[in-house]
């Protein structure tokens, strides 16, 4: 075929903008080495355990890494998506990817990627340059910002940026947690999620997962957007400090996290007369062990035990209409100029 071009000239293809969904990662299996695989790439990188590495690796690799994979695998093998073999953060991630496709139309080329594990985010920006996309946006799907998410997100871009001899244009989509259609989106979720309970909560907890204190007093500004989203979707929805209420959750280590924590709330509203609430996770783009297995199962298993009567779990934003409407229109904002 004629391409214009000399004799012996390498191929180039029409130029063409391209966004990458980049997500945390997740392992492959709920087996012992797919899970301990994930957990040292994830617990390996210095933006999420700044610890020193000749202090905490042989922590990594002695004590935690032969005892969490057993743990974690049987918590992932409880919310395993069976019939796609694979966890829910993967499928659903995917679904976003195409149903952002569907709705940008085909002179965008749409992928997603991971941070760690599969598909990893080398092959994600190596697959959207040989489709031809000279300019990519780096979409991490963290709607607060925090260097333990992304931060590092955007870092593992960069690192494969760094290996390309001809890189394309890169931007990346900022945090969202205060724009609008994020807030209204959100707000929404939360309204439709407890007009179809059949009990009417008398508290609903936003449950960010958590961080360090010390990355917090370090300047990550994580733990003010969090409180920032919740006071504008409560503003949103004319309700009072009461009714909405923020928590922390997902503690890791022996360190102080920012607080309250969610699993001591869930346990202590029983005794305070709240016997009936609905919980909420608004830093998660996506369903995922921290969601499915930490809030909806074991958190469920907490407020009961501790004398709660109703519970229920509202999901993330995911692939629903909702929460396409609102990821389309932050990413068309950051695609202003370029389409
Ligand atoms: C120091 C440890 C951790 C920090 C800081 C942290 C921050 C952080 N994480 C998310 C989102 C997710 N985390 C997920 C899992 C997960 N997170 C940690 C540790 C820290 N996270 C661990 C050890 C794990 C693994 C879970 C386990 O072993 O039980 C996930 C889910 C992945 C999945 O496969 O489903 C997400 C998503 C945010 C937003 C955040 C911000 C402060
Ligand atoms: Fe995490
Ligand atoms: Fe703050």
């Amino acid at each position: 075929m004629a391409t214009g071009l000399p004799a012996g000239h390498p191929a180039i293809a029409t130029p063409k903008v391209g966004v990458l969904l980049l997500n945390l990662g997740t392992p492959d299996g709920t087996d012992y080495w797919s899970v301990r695989r994930y957990l040292s790439e994830f617990l390996s990188d210095p933006r999420v355990i700044e610890s020193p590495p000749w202090l905490w690796q042989p922590i990594l690799q002695g004590v935690v890494l032969s005892t969490r994979p057993q743990k974690s695998g049987a918590n992932y093998a409880r919310i395993w998506d069976k019939d796609a073999n694979e966890s829910p953060l993967r499928v659903i991630t995917r679904k976003q990817a195409t149903k952002l496709q569907e709705r940008l139309g085909k002179n965008i080329i749409v992928d997603f990627a991971m941070r760690y594990g599969n598909p990893s985010t080398k092959s994600g920006i190596e697959a959207l340059q040989a489709a031809g996309c000279q300019k990519i946006l780096l979409a991490p799907l963290y709607p607060q910002y925090s260097a333990t998410t992304t931060a590092t997100a955007n870092d593992k871009a960069f690192d494969a940026l760094k290996t390309l001899r001809w890189q394309p244009a890169v931007r990346t989509l900022p945090a969202y947690f205060d724009e609008p259609a994020y807030i209204e989106a959100l707000a929404q979720s939360i309204a439709d999620g407890v007009a179809a309970l059949d009990f009417t909560p008398d508290v609903i907890l936003t449950s960010y997962h958590g961080m360090p204190v010390q990355y917090f007093e370090a300047g990550d500004p994580y733990h003010c957007q969090c409180l920032k989203t919740t006071r504008l979707v409560r503003e949103h929805l004319g309700w009072s400090e009461d009714k909405l209420k923020v928590t922390f959750q997902s503690r890791f280590g022996p360190t102080k996290w920012l607080e309250p924590y969610t699993d001591a709330t869930l346990m202590a509203l029983p005794a305070e007369g709240i016997k009936r609430v609905a919980v909420v996770a608004p830093a998660f783009s996506v369903d995922c062990i921290e969601t499915l297995e930490e809030i909806a199962i074991t958190g469920r298993e907490q407020f009961e035990h501790a004398g709660g009567e109703r519970y229920a779990y509202i999901p993330c934003l995911n692939d629903s209409e909702l929460g396409m409407g609102m990821l389309e229109s932050v990413i068309r904002k950051e695609l202003a100029g370029w389409v």
